[in-house]
């Protein structure tokens, strides 16, 4: 399948595992790059899915000089909205802690910006997911913080993990954006290319 991206070396700039695991199940030849430290500062008056749109983008930026022609680079960044704040990967264990407590028996939103860049031209778009998270206790709380990696995750979850098993009542939208990577839209970005 994609056959139509054969012309392309496409390169995946991610430091995120779970963005790896995902490209690698769409069965196209990718190779994966470092990305290079990026400000992910953003304009305040950005609001929901256009902040992590802008960070691909930034991210795709820092990466650009080094690119050649033939080469579409794939860049992602993926935030959780509550309340209209931003919950990016938590700050320490307390950090972490005080966003599951936030997040917790309520519903928010997960963003994720995939930004597609070649020599030539330029594209993001934006993926959104709906997750309703049931009431964790404060034991479950710790037990997830102090066993698993929270700390590289925005909102301080993972819904492919234990917290997500016991405490994702439901998901509106696609499951693989909130882990990092809407697979299915990439797909469709893809195909038309
Ligand atoms: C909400 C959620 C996020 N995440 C992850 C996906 C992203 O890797 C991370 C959000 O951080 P990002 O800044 O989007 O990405 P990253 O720093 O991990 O990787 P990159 O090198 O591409 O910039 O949180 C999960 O794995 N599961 C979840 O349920």
């Amino acid at each position: 399948m994609l056959d139509n991206l054969n012309k392309y070396q496409i390169i995946l700039a991610s430091n995120s595992p779970r963005r790896k695991e995902l490209m690698s199940g769409l069965g196209v030849d990718y190779v994966v790059r470092t990305l290079p430290d990026v400000d992910e500062s953003y304009p305040d008056t950005l609001v929901g899915a256009e902040i992590p749109e802008y960070i691909a983008r930034e991210k795709a930026d820092a990466y650009r000089t080094m690119m050649k022609p033939g080469e579409l680079l794939i860049t992602a960044d993926t935030i959780v909205w509550l309340d209209g704040k931003v919950l990016g990967k938590p700050e320490g264990r307390e950090g972490a802690i005080e966003m599951l407590r936030a997040l917790s028996g309520k519903s928010h939103q997960v963003f994720t910006g995939v930004c597609l860049t070649t020599t030539e031209w330029q594209k993001s778009f934006t993926a959104s997911s709906e997750v309703l998270f049931d009431v964790l206790s404060e034991d479950e709380i710790l037990y997830y913080v102090d066993r698993y990696q929270p700390m590289d995750k925005a909102g301080a979850y993972g819904v492919q993990e234990w917290i997500g098993y016991i405490g994702v009542k439901s998901i509106s939208g696609s499951f693989y954006n909130i882990m990092g990577l809407p697979i299915q839209k990439l797909y469709g970005e893809l195909k038309k290319l």
